[in-house]
């Protein structure tokens, strides 16, 4: 028996919901439908546990899957926005999401492989086919969570994840790497006014059969609905321009679009409206004479992707995750190794312990020189409610701030996980290798930096330190610039610092700095300084400050 609308999770729990065959067919009989016209069984496979985990290991640093990671599972405000789904515009927010996602999967052509869900819709905003307020502000929604490991159309395809599960339906497993287009596709999203053969064609070539057509379109259209202004061909009853007409009455993603078509209760204006040609739903729940509801088709629409881009596996929370980290120069004139461990899931009796290496050998015995935490696992540890869902018990963070003297440095630090339930210690070390601190010669100086007011704006202060005494040395930062929705394609703002004669030089270092407005783009930098014909640098930094009192 085919399912309904697209699940495949974690979990293996499946429970049916709604009436058994028996009633289904009395109420069908009922509402004076016969079964021949209407057909479709349906089976809802609801996931609400995950009772055999599966966790990542990725190899450090992994921006990409870190961050993917970080805006999926921690509690952040992408999740926060969209939790318990949110009514917006007399819509939802998720509805608004998932029509954004289809449509910018709209431009794929299977028979040349272009197209796909790469975010060209933040260029095809102007056209009828994307009518309503809710395409802009989903783009506008969406575009403020790039960051240089999360591409526009990766966060598209989440957003659509988190709508639907913030919205009572299935987790979708997510995966990264799409690739965001530079101009707008073609413009071949389907309209109500279309004809089927018309809609059968332009899913076929979105890579959709017939009966795969009909079950996503019975999945997308379980949330939201119709707005009067934006499509008054479709809604002719007077009323609110703004008021939106439910596709299914419910704000939560289930199936009672089609229960509701096929129990005669629905009021879906593209199934039951006035207007016959606009009638799309009708048309498609009926046209291929009694089938179909395909699983795992949302999550393929949204790995509809061009065919050179490669995406990456599932994203499941990396079970041992190496938190920001930042190595600089103390005021005491010592090394400072901030750093931290996220782990998978409360357990009171795991203990966590830092190691790290000298530069030299001989510092640190052969084993490592080691510390404990410097506090019991961080409170901000609940994870977003996509972790909750899963029925994970928390992402508690082990932190450690490590001082080691500046002639031995440090070369690499590595974690030791012990579970406490008998099973052997973890190493967190990149199979081995060590978890690298590739060089000292640039740092960026969290302790040194701090946010101030100016006239109008919280400013930043970013502070560089530089293994060197002499302070013309040219040090810059590469600022990424998040995208906007005008002008989608991140930049790279490039600028120099001075050197800041407030911090004096200190074990051979030299303090530059420069004043930055701190918006939420703010994020993240390559940092670099040219010495003596040598070019030092560190590529993605993320901008955490303040750490607190040095
Ligand atoms: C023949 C194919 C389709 C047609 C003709 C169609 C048509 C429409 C129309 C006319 C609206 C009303 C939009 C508004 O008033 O702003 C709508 C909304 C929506 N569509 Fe579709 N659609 C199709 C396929 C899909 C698919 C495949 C999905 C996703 C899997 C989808 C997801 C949605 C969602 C979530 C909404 C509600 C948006 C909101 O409430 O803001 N649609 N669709």
């Amino acid at each position: 028996m085919p399912d309904f609308c697209p699940v495949r999770t974690c979990s293996q729990s499946t429970i049916e919901a709604g009436p058994t065959t028996l009633e289904r067919q009395k109420s069908l009989e009922h509402s004076g439908r016969t079964n021949s016209t209407l057909p479709i069984m349906l089976k809802w496979a609801i996931f609400v546990s995950c009772a055999s985990l599966s966790v990542a290991s990725i190899h450090w640093p992994d921006i990409r899957m870190e961050r993917l990671d970080a805006l999926l599972w921690e509690e952040s405000l992408l999740t926060q926005i969209i939790n318990n789904c949110p009514v917006r515009s007399n819509s939802t927010i998720a509805a608004q999401w998932v029509r954004l996602a289809y449509h910018d999967m709209s431009t794929h052509n299977v028979d040349d492989g272009t197209g796909g869900l790469d975010a060209s819709i933040a260029y095809e905003l102007d056209r009828a086919q994307n009518i309503g307020s809710g395409m802009a502000g989903s783009v506008s929604d969406l575009i403020a969570f790039t960051d240089p490991g999360a591409t526009f159309s990766d966060v598209i395809a989440m957003g659509a994840i988190l709508g639907v599960a913030a919205c009572g339906g299935p987790l979708i497993p997510f995966r990264g790497g799409r690739v965001d287009a530079t101009a707008a596709g073609p413009p071949t999203v389907p309209e109500p006014h279309q004809d089927l053969a018309s809609h059968t064609e332009s899913f076929r070539r979105q890579g959709f059969t017939r009966s795969e057509m009909i079950a996503l379109v019975a999945c997308g259209h379980t949330l939201g609905g119709v707005r009067r202004q934006d499509f008054p061909d479709v809604i002719q009853s007077p009323g609110p321009a703004n008021e939106v007409i439910p596709f299914d009455g419910t704000n939560s993603f289930d199936n009672v679009v089609v229960t509701g078509y096929l129990q005669g209760t629905t009021a879906n204006p593209l199934a039951v409206g006035p207007n016959s040609t606009t009638n799309s739903d009708l048309r498609l729940f009926l046209s291929d004479g009694n089938v179909t509801m395909q699983n795992e088709l949302f999550e393929r629409m949204l790995n509809t992707v061009p065919k050179d881009v490669q995406l990456t596996d599932v994203i499941e929370p990396i079970q041992y995750k190496v938190l920001p980290t930042r190595f600089f120069v103390g005021k005491d004139g010592l090394f400072r190794l901030t750093t931290g461990l996220r782990a998978v899931g409360v357990n009171p009796s795991r203990t966590v312990a830092l190691y790290w290496a000298d530069r030299e050998g001989t510092a640190c015995p052969t084993t490592g020189c080691s510390m404990p935490p410097i506090s019991a696992p961080g409170l901000a540890a609940r994870g977003s409610f996509m972790t909750v869902r899963r029925g994970l018990t928390g992402l508690p963070t082990y932190r450690f701030d490590a001082r080691l003297n500046t002639t031995n440095s440090i070369s690499k630090f590595w974690f030791k996980v012990d579970e406490g339930d008998g099973s052997d210690p973890v190493l967190v070390d990149n199979d081995g290798a060590g978890l690298p601190i590739a060089q000292d010669d640039i740092l960026f100086d969290t302790g040194r930096s701090s946010f101030f007011m100016n006239s109008n704006d919280l400013m930043l202060n970013i502070v560089i330190a530089v293994r060197t005494d002499d302070t013309a040395a040219k040090v810059t930062v590469s600022r990424y610039v998040r995208g906007t929705p005008s002008d989608p394609v991140p930049k790279r703002e490039v600028v120099d610092l001075s050197a800041d004669a407030r911090f004096p030089p200190i074990s051979g270092y030299t303090f530059f700095s420069r004043d930055f407005i701190s918006d939420t783009g703010l994020k993240w930098m390559d940092i670099k300084a040219e010495v003596g014909g040598k070019t030092f640098s560190e590529k993605d930094v993320e901008i955490i400050v303040p750490i607190g009192a040095d």
